[in-house]
């Protein structure tokens, strides 16, 4: 069996976190985990974890350590044979030592974007609440205004998105992800991308990921997953 390749991507909110990690498994063929997706699906399956996450996601408030773990490493287990990339965890000193416990990993994109472009790309984002999918007024708008592509349900934005609320949200995320970020760094696995604009980032990311992706690893396990 070719390796198997473990990969983060970790960024403030509005970073493209998602819309890299969606080029990352249409190009690469790998696993893209996003902890928020999995925690809506878990709220809408009112599993224990989903119940007593959905307070502090309602309240803007992280979910704790010990909850996030619980739902994740499971996860992240049973991918055994797959090759992935987790978006959106770990967020937190305590997550990081705990995935370490579980895998090693190859590498970790952090994404580094000012804080202008992180507000006003937020400003225009909606979502489509059930799928959790993300839409940019400008940069990748649906196809008919207000409306989710694949469902047609009208599309909403997050409370947290709305200027008001992002200076704090985006000062606290700083806070927590710098132990995160220094671990990682210490490690040697880091790879830190700047700019304002995901298609500028993304030509170095892909390149980045070719040099370390077995080359039939795409095919692989597109082949296993089909
Ligand atoms: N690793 C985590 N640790 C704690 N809480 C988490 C974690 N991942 C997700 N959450 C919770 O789930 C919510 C939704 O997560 P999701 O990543 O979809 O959106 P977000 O926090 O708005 O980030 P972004 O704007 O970067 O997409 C978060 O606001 C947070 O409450
Ligand atoms: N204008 C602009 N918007 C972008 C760019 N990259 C991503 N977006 C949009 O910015 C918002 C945040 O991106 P997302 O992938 O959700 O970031 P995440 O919060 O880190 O997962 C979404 O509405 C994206 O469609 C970009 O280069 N330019």
């Amino acid at each position: 069996m070719s390796k198997l390749f473990r990969a983060v991507i970790l960024g403030p909110p509005g970073s493209g976190k998602g819309t890299i990690s969606e080029r990352v498994a249409s190009s690469f063929g790998l696993k893209h985990l996003s902890s928020g997706d999995f925690l809506r699906e878990n709220i809408a399956a009112k599993t224990e974890a989903g119940v007593l996450a959905e307070t502090y996601i309602e309240n803007g408030a992280l979910v704790p350590d010990h909850v996030m773990t619980r739902l994740m490493l499971p996860r992240v287990e049973e991918m055994t044979r797959h090759s992935w990339l987790l978006d959106g965890f770990p967020r937190t000193l305590a997550q990081a030592k705990a995935l370490n416990s579980t895998c090693e990993l190859d590498i970790v994109i952090s994404l580094n974007i000012p804080l202008e472009t992180l507000k006003e790309r937020l400003r225009h984002r909606w979502i489509h609440p059930a799928s959790g999918r993300v839409y940019n007024m400008c940069f990748n708008p649906p196809r008919v205004q207000g409306m989710d592509d694949i469902s047609g349900e009208p599309l909403i934005q997050h409370e947290d998105d709305k200027p008001e609320a992002l200076v704090a949200r985006l000062r606290h995320y700083k806070d927590v992800a710098k132990p995160v970020i220094d671990l990682y760094r210490a490690k040697g696995i880091l790879h830190m991308f700047s700019d304002t604009e995901t298609d500028r980032i993304w030509p170095y990311i892909s390149s980045l990921l070719s040099t370390k992706i077995p080359t039939d690893l795409g095919d692989a396990q597109r082949a296993t997953t089909h």
